[in-house]
């Protein structure tokens, strides 16, 4: 589309809006410079345009250059639903993320073109502002319920009080119909909860918390039966009737949803073969000579024209289509009607601003995060369950261990199992715990709605509570019945916070991985590389000589060395116990601590746990600061 076929259509509507707009005072309708205010942010009479010119995007690999899209051009219009649509590979996805402002030339892939809102190029704008991004997956957090996900998001995207907060939500619920499922549970593959539609609605209603002028959604309708995809579209609908620019990529709609599309954008192998009406596609097309059936889903018909059988190798049949569908497009003139530029001029040099501060991000994130460990089995009942059948097994096998000679070995024994326990099942849970929760964290910081610090920080704060209690649980059940310290009950609580510690060092491992891994799967699989070495190479559970002189430092690290240390501290300290099996009271006294080759004190061990705490710690925020800096590029 030629820029300079574009003409400014103020049609009588639109003036009356302007009007209006004009009799409202600067502030009121300068949302743009005032951000920090409460609800509305926007204005929904201020129209967005989107215009996208002669795009490129062109993947450079080893002196091989496929070009992805062709130099395509148009446009989006606000009160309109504008649908992207063609074969598998055409480059629809390609193009909403560059209008979204999603993509950059980076590496190999160079992108050329602009993509202007209004007149002003989305580059010079915080676009993200004023637009927003439906992604093809839900990416929530199952584990809350619809208005909770709504309310965190309000909370997390814009500034006002907690009233003002719940009266946005409520609305959200109320437009989406989400009314009948606001305190279910989002649910995930494994555990029951809202369905395909109502998961989408909430992900859309999220997303409308800013109330964008611009609505971009990715394959909203996939996976979803026709009748939930209508149900889908209607909103969509709805939302581009109160004046929103809505641009979406649907897959394979139904003749009724179809019908329901403003307008429509075919692409085919990179380049677009069809902009405008979606109710006149088929007259276009039956003019080409590219006739649709009556009783055809135009949809369907649009798909079987565009498929290539292979995109490598096209036939003379399919190059020759092409060639038709391509130059009779070069020769329409797409319908054009465009805003006036001088409306949103302001939207230049606008410097977003950070609706919360860091430490309200950390309360909400906090609070988020609370919820979320409560209610994920893998933090909650998992951890418990683990904790007491661990026990209960410890319990039978060295139940009231008694203070002869046999029981230093079967201290030895218990104390051992419950080191590894310690530091293996706290890094095994907390590994799975961000990669659950990356895709919403990614998402999220790309959007600029909190740091790392402040989510990483709220996480591992609000996760400790469970960690603390189901410890102390196993603790007490494993001290009492095994009849450690021989029943000391001073010493139970330094047994309780070795355990503990020992549990966090894992936990910081865990972290590390979770950073390092991004899927549940693959950070699963890696964990035991992590955590065996610092298992394997602790000094106590192999003769040093051994382990390989390359791994011999690992011992110094190793949150197994210090917190069995600990333990048998604790335990061995002021206890006698015979070193051969012996009757009498003048029986040679054993000093096991001796023997394992323990000179560490107690508080020296617990030192090193604490430190190996905090760099673990750091190293994992650092991993996972590292990947966030990425994301964002
Ligand atoms: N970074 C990339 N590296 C290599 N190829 C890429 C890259 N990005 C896109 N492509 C290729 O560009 C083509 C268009 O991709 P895109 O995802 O935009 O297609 P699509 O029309 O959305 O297809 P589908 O409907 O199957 O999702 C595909 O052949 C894809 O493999």
């Amino acid at each position: 589309m030629e820029k300079a076929s574009i003409s400014i259509i103020n049609s009588q509507s639109d003036q009356i809006e302007k009007e209006s707009l004009n009799s409202k005072s600067e502030s009121e309708i300068n949302y743009v410079t005032e951000p920090a205010t409460s609800v509305p942010k926007h204005d929904h009479r201020t129209k967005v345009q989107l215009i996208w010119e002669n795009i490129t995007y062109v993947i450079e690999k080893r002196n091989e250059s496929t070009q992805i899209l062709k130099g395509v051009s148009g446009q989006a219009n606000p009160g309109e639903l504008l649908v992207i649509m063609g074969n598998s590979g055409a480059g629809k996805t390609t193009l909403l993320n560059i209008l979204a402002g999603r993509l950059k030339s980076l590496g190999e892939i160079k992108i050329n073109g602009t993509v202007a809102i209004n007149g002003t190029n989305i580059k010079d704008i915080n676009f993200g502002y004023y637009s927003a991004y439906v992604t093809q997956e839900d990416i929530l957090l199952p584990t809350l319920t619809t208005r909770e996900s709504l309310l965190f998001s309000s909370k997390l995207r814009l500034p006002g009080t907690h009233e003002e907060h719940v009266q946005r939500v409520e609305k959200i619920i109320e437009d989406l119909k989400l009314t009948r499922v606001a305190d279910n549970v989002i649910g995930s593959v494994t555990s029951k909860g809202l369905s395909g539609g109502e998961r989408k609605r909430v992900c859309i209603g999220i997303e409308l918390i800013t109330e964008p002028l611009i609505l971009i959604l990715d394959e909203p309708t996939s996976g979803l039966d026709s009748f939930t995809a209508e149900i889908v579209v209607d909103l969509l609908l709805e939302q581009a009737r109160k004046g929103r620019t809505v641009i979406t990529t649907i897959h394979q709609p139904s003749s009724g949803v179809f019908s329901k599309f403003d307008r429509l954008v075919l692409m085919c192998e990179g380049n677009i073969i069809y902009q405008g009406r979606a109710n006149e596609s088929r007259k276009y097309f039956g003019k080409l000579g590219f006739k649709c059936p009556k009783l055809m889903n135009p949809a369907d018909y649009f798909m079987r024209l565009l498929h290539v059988v292979d995109r490598k190798n096209i036939s003379e049949d399919e190059k020759e289509k092409l060639k038709i569908l391509v130059s009779a497009y070069s020769t329409t003139d797409p319908e054009s009607e465009i805003i006036d530029p001088s409306e949103l001029e302001h939207l230049a040099n606008k410097i977003f601003k950070r609706p919360s501060t860091q430490m309200e991000q950390f309360k909400i994130l906090f609070k988020r995060s609370n919820i979320n460990s409560r209610r994920n089995p893998i933090f909650g009942r998992v951890k418990y369950m683990q904790a007491i059948v661990m026990a209960v097994l410890l319990d039978l096998t060295y139940n009231n261990i008694g203070t002869g000679y046999s029981s230093i070995q079967d201290r030895n024994g218990v104390l051992f199992v419950l080191t590894m326990m310690g530091g293996a099942f706290g890094s095994q849970n907390s590994s799975l715990s961000f990669p659950s929760e990356l895709p919403l964290f990614f998402k999220e910081t790309k959007q600029g709605l909190y740091s790392t610090i402040s989510y990483y920080v709220a996480k591992s704060i609000a996760e400790l509570p469970n960690l603390v209690m189901s410890i102390f649980l196993q603790a007490l059940i494993i001290y009492w019945a095994v009849g450690l310290n021989n029943y000391d009950a001073s010493k139970f609580f330094i047994f309780y916070a070795a355990l503990l510690v020992l549990n966090v060092c894992g936990t910081g491992i865990g972290y590390i991985v979770g950073a390092l891994f991004h899927t549940e799967t693959s950070a699963m699989i890696a964990e035991p590389i992590f955590v065996i070495p610092f298992l394997l190479f602790a000094g106590q559970f192999a003769n040093v000589d051994r382990i390989p002189i390359a791994f011999r430092w690992v011992q110094y690290i190793s949150p197994f060395k210090y917190g069995f240390e600990a333990l048998c501290i604790n335990e061995y300290t002021d206890l006698n116990l015979p070193c051969q099996n012996c009757d009498s009271d003048d029986c040679t006294k054993c000093d096991p601590l001796d023997d394992l080759a323990f000179y560490d004190s107690l508080g020296e061990s617990f030192l090193y746990n604490i430190i190996i705490i905090i760099v673990f710690r750091i190293i994992a925020y650092l991993l996972l600061w590292i990947t966030a800096v990425r994301v964002k590029r």
